[in-house]
C-alpha cells in the first residue's frame, strides 16, 4: 500500500498551479498547499496501517486494496466501507470534504457497471474498469471538476459567447481526444494525483462536444489550476487550528488543448452517457453516502464544540442552553441516522453492487443547505462575543507585558487563559474565519446548488406511493359517507 511519503514524492511533478499571479514551484513545500498535502499523506498512512483495517482483497486486481476504492458487494462490505470512511473523516474531524474516498467512490461504482459506458458508437467500458484497477493498485488521490464554469446559467455552453469556454472536445485523434475549456471547482486538485473532468449539470443535444468524462494527471501538459485565496497562511496553528491543517484549496481547472488517450476517456460526446455515468451506475448515491458519513463526523465535532463552550462559560445547566444543545444533537443525530438507514435499506443493483438507499442519502443531502447554517447559528449563539474577546494572536500570550492581562481577564473558572483562548479561536475558525465561510458555502453547494440537492430528495422519496396512500384514504369516503373501500395505514415500502 502506498504510504504518505510516497504520495508526497509523487506530487513533486510539473503541475501548473497559479496563485497570486505566480506559478507554484512545489506544492509540498509551499505554505498554502504543504499543510493539506501533509494531511492527505496522513490519510494514506492511516490506510496503509493494518491496525486500521482499511484494506481488503479486491477481486479486480487479486491484491489487497484501500477499502474505500473497492466495489461494495455485500451489506458487510458497506459496513466495512463506512468504518473506513469514518476512520479518515475522524482524522480531520470532517473538515476535509474531498478526501480521496469521495471521487474514489464514484470511480468504484463506474467500474461496477461497465455496460453503462458502452454505446453503438464507442465501447469505453475497458477504460473505466482499467482505470479502476489502477486506482486500486496505485492508491491514487483523484479529485473532480464536474460543473461548467459559472458563466451563465440561463443557457448551456453551446449558447455561450466564445468557443469552448466549458471543457469540450476540440479534436479527435486515432489515439484519443483533445480537450479545451474550463470546469469548476476542483477542491483538493492542487494536491491530487489526478482529476476526473466531466459534467453533471444536464446538457442539451446541442452541447454534445461538452458531454465528456475522463481523467487526467494534474501534471498533464496544458492543464492549469487557478486557485482561490488560500487560508492555510492566515496565521499559526494556535490562532487558526482548522485553516492551517484542512484548507483543501479550490481551483478552476483550465484545459489548454490537453490530449486525453482513449484509455482515460469514459464518456465521449454523449449527453445521455453523462446521466448513465453518474446515475445508472449508482456512483452518485455511493459518492454522496461518503459525503454524509463525513458530514456526520463534522456535526459531532461541532456539537462537541458547542458543549464545551457551554461548560467553559458555565451555562451548561441552564434549560434554555440545553434546549439549544438538544437541537444541535437532534440535527447531528438525524444525519447519522440517515447514513445508517441508507446502509440498513441498501440493496444490490443489477451488477451486484450494494447501493446505499437513495431516499435516505438524498433526504439528508436535500436538507443540508438549511441544516448546516442552522448548526452554525446555534454555535454562534452559544459563543457570543467570546470568539472576539481574544488576543489578536498567540504573540500576545508570549509577550510578558500583555500575558498578565490575558491571564487575568480571558479565563474561566478552572480554565486558564491559554486554554480558553485556544478553544474560542478554534470556534472562530469553525464559524467566522475565511475558512469557516468557505465551509459554509461548501456544505450548501458541494453536491449542487440547494435547489439541485432538493431535486434529488424529491425524485428519490417515492412520492408516487405517498400520493397513492392519500388517494386510497380519499377513496374511503364521499360526500354521502364512508365507502368501505378505503385503506388506511398503508405505507411506502
Ligand atoms: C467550496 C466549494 C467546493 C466545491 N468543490 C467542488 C468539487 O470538488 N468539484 C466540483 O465539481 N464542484 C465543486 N463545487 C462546485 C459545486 O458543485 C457547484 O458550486 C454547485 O454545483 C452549484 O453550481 P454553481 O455554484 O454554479 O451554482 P449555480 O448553478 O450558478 O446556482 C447558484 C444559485 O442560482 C440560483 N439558480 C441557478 N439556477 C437555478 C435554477 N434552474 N432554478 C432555481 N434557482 C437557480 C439558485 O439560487 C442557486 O443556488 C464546489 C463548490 C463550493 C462552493
Amino acid at each position: 500500500m502506498r504510504t504518505g511519503a510516497e504520495y508526497l514524492t509523487a506530487l513533486k511533478d510539473a503541475r501548473e498551479i497559479y496563485l497570486d499571479g505566480e506559478r507554484v514551484a512545489d506544492v509540498t513545500d509551499h505554505p498554502a498547499f504543504a499543510p493539506i498535502a501533509a494531511t492527505m499523506a496522513e490519510l494514506f498512512d492511516l490506510a496503509a496501517d493494518p491496525a486500521n483495517k482499511m484494506t481488503r482483497h479486491a477481486p479486480e486486481t487479486g491484491a489487497e486494496a484501500n477499502l474505500v476504492f473497492t466495489i461494495p458487494r455485500s451489506r458487510d462490505d458497506l459496513a466495512a466501507r463506512r468504518h473506513a470512511i469514518e476512520t479518515w473523516a475522524r482524522h480531520t474531524h470532517g473538515w476535509v470534504g474531498r478526501s480521496p474516498d469521495h471521487v474514489g467512490s464514484f470511480l468504484a461504482a463506474f467500474a461496477s457497471s461497465p455496460e453503462s459506458f458502452t454505446t453503438e458508437r464507442r465501447d469505453l467500458s475497458a477504460s473505466v474498469t482499467g482505470y479502476h484497477r489502477r486506482l486500486l493498485d496505485e492508491n491514487l488521490y483523484v479529485s473532480y471538476a464536474i460543473i461548467p464554469p459559472q458563466v451563465s446559467r440561463a443557457t448551456t455552453a453551446h449558447a455561450w459567447e466564445g468557443d469552448f469556454v466549458q471543457a469540450g472536445v476540440v479534436e479527435e485523434r486515432p489515439d484519443g481526444i483533445v480537450v479545451r475549456g474550463a470546469q469548476m471547482l476542483a477542491t483538493g486538485a492542487t494536491v491530487a494525483d489526478e482529476i476526473f473532468i466531466s459534467c453533471i449539470k444536464p446538457l442539451t443535444p446541442d452541447d454534445r462536444d461538452f458531454a465528456v468524462g475522463f481523467t487526467v494527471p494534474v501534471s498533464a501538459d496544458g492543464l492549469k489550476l487557478y486557485c482561490r485565496r488560500p487560508y492555510a497562511t492566515t496565521g499559526g496553528p494556535y490562532d487558526y487550528p482548522l485553516s492551517t491543517r484542512y484548507d483543501e484549496t479550490d481551483a478552476l481547472v483550465v484545459l489548454d488543448d490537453v490530449f486525453v488517450p482513449w484509455e482515460r476517456v469514459f464518456v465521449d460526446r454523449d449527453v445521455d452517457g453523462l446521466r448513465r455515468q453518474f446515475f445508472t451506475t449508482g456512483a452518485h448515491v455511493l459518492g454522496n453516502w461518503q459525503a454524509q458519513i463525513r458530514f456526520t463526523v463534522k456535526l459531532r465535532f461541532i456539537a462537541g464544540l458547542a458543549g464545551k463552550i457551554a461548560d467553559v462559560n458555565g451555562v451548561g445547566r441552564i434549560p434554555g442552553v440545553q434546549e439549544k444543545l438538544g437541537e444541535l444533537a437532534g440535527l447531528a443525530s438525524l444525519v447519522e441516522s440517515a447514513v445508517l438507514a441508507a446502509e440498513y435499506r441498501a440493496a444490490p443493483d443489477g451488477n451486484g453492487m450494494w447501493r446505499p438507499d437513495a431516499r435516505a442519502v438524498y433526504g439528508a443531502m436535500g436538507l443540508q443547505a438549511e441544516l448546516y447554517p442552522r448548526v452554525l447559528a446555534i454555535l454562534r449563539d452559544l459563543a457570543g462575543g467570546g470568539v472576539l474577546q481574544l488576543p489578536s494572536s498567540v504573540a500576545d500570550l508570549h509577550n510578558p507585558a500583555t500575558r498578565a492581562d490575558i491571564d487575568r481577564y480571558v479565563q474561566s473558572p478552572g480554565v486558564e487563559a491559554v486554554e480558553r483562548v485556544k478553544l474560542f479561536k478554534l470556534v472562530w475558525d469553525a464559524i467566522g474565519s475565511e475558512f469557516a465561510g468557505r465551509h459554509h458555502q461548501y456544505e450548501m453547494f458541494y453536491a449542487g446548488a440547494p435547489f439541485v440537492a432538493k431535486g434529488y430528495a424529491y425524485r428519490n422519496f417515492g412520492y408516487g406511493q405517498a400520493i397513492a396512500d392519500v388517494d386510497a384514504f380519499l377513496a374511503g369516503y364521499t360526500d354521502t359517507g364512508y365507502t368501505g373501500t378505503g385503506k388506511t395505514g398503508t405505507s411506502a415500502a
